[in-house]
């Protein structure tokens, strides 16, 4: 059975350990697709940049060149209103049937994931996949997910039972101390070298993240 990993992000910018964490998701499960999803309105985020979403987009065009298995849709940003991770997965649904669908997303989004909207839903359509980042691990885990977790991290991740979707895995690769805020904050102070260097020169060409 194909398997594809769904990649959301607001991606202001992409940076190394969006990169790096792709492509450990794909190694280690045996992805033959990740996508790339720029959220169009990332709600839940106190903006705090000049970008648009379509810059976020173009800026996430020029990451996809670095690994064949590596694409992007813009399904998030054309979508109206708050992007909701359960309407892009049943967009995916539609589009890849007899596939396994990962959603892959850091231990950070992870432990806010209950105040998604229609969490529990989004839990059943899809398998989650989850990369360490930073001192924050799974002792801080919501009370909400504490059943499901270990549940999902025991289903079998090879063998369709059903519906696809409820499998955890966390990633077993460490992660790089890499933050879109951070990089924004030093961007006026000449420090570029945790994006690629065709993502720094769009932001320069564009004159973003200048304060
Ligand atoms: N360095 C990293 N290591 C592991 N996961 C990461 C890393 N950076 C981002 N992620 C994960 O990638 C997804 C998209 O991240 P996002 O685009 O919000 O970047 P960010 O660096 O977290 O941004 P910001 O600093 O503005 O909050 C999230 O699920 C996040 O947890
Ligand atoms: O569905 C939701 O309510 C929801 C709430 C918070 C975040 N998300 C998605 O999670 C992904 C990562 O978010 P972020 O904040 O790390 O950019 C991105 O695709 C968001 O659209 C989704």
């Amino acid at each position: 059975m194909k398997r594809v990993g769904l990649f959301g992000g607001t991606f202001d910018p992409p940076h190394n350990g969006h990169i790096h964490i792709a492509q450990a998701f794909a190694d280690e499960l045996k992805l033959d697709n990740v996508i790339f999803i720029p959220a169009g309105d990332p709600y839940h985020k106190l903006r705090q940049s000049n970008s648009t979403a379509e810059q976020r987009l173009c800026m996430v065009e020029q990451v996809i060149a670095m690994d064949k298995r590596f694409s992007v849709s813009d399904c998030d940003v054309r979508r109206k209103g708050p992007t909701y991770t359960i309407d892009t997965v049943s967009l995916f649904r539609q589009v890849f049937t007899q596939t396994q669908l990962w959603w892959l997303l850091g231990m950070d989004s992870l432990l806010q994931l209950p105040k998604w909207y229609r969490y529990q839903a989004l839990l059943q359509s899809v398998n989650l996949a989850i990369a360490q980042r930073g001192e924050q691990g799974l002792t801080e885990l919501p009370n909400d997910l504490q059943g499901w977790l270990p549940e999902a991290l025991a289903k079998n991740l090879t063998t369709p039972d059903g519906a696809d979707g409820g499998r955890a895995k966390l990633l077993q690769a460490s992660f790089l101390p890499v933050s879109s805020h951070e990089i924004r904050a030093e961007w006026s102070k000449g420090k570029h070298d945790d994006v690629p260097a065709a993502v720094a020169q769009y932001i320069d060409q564009e004159n973003l993240y200048r304060a």
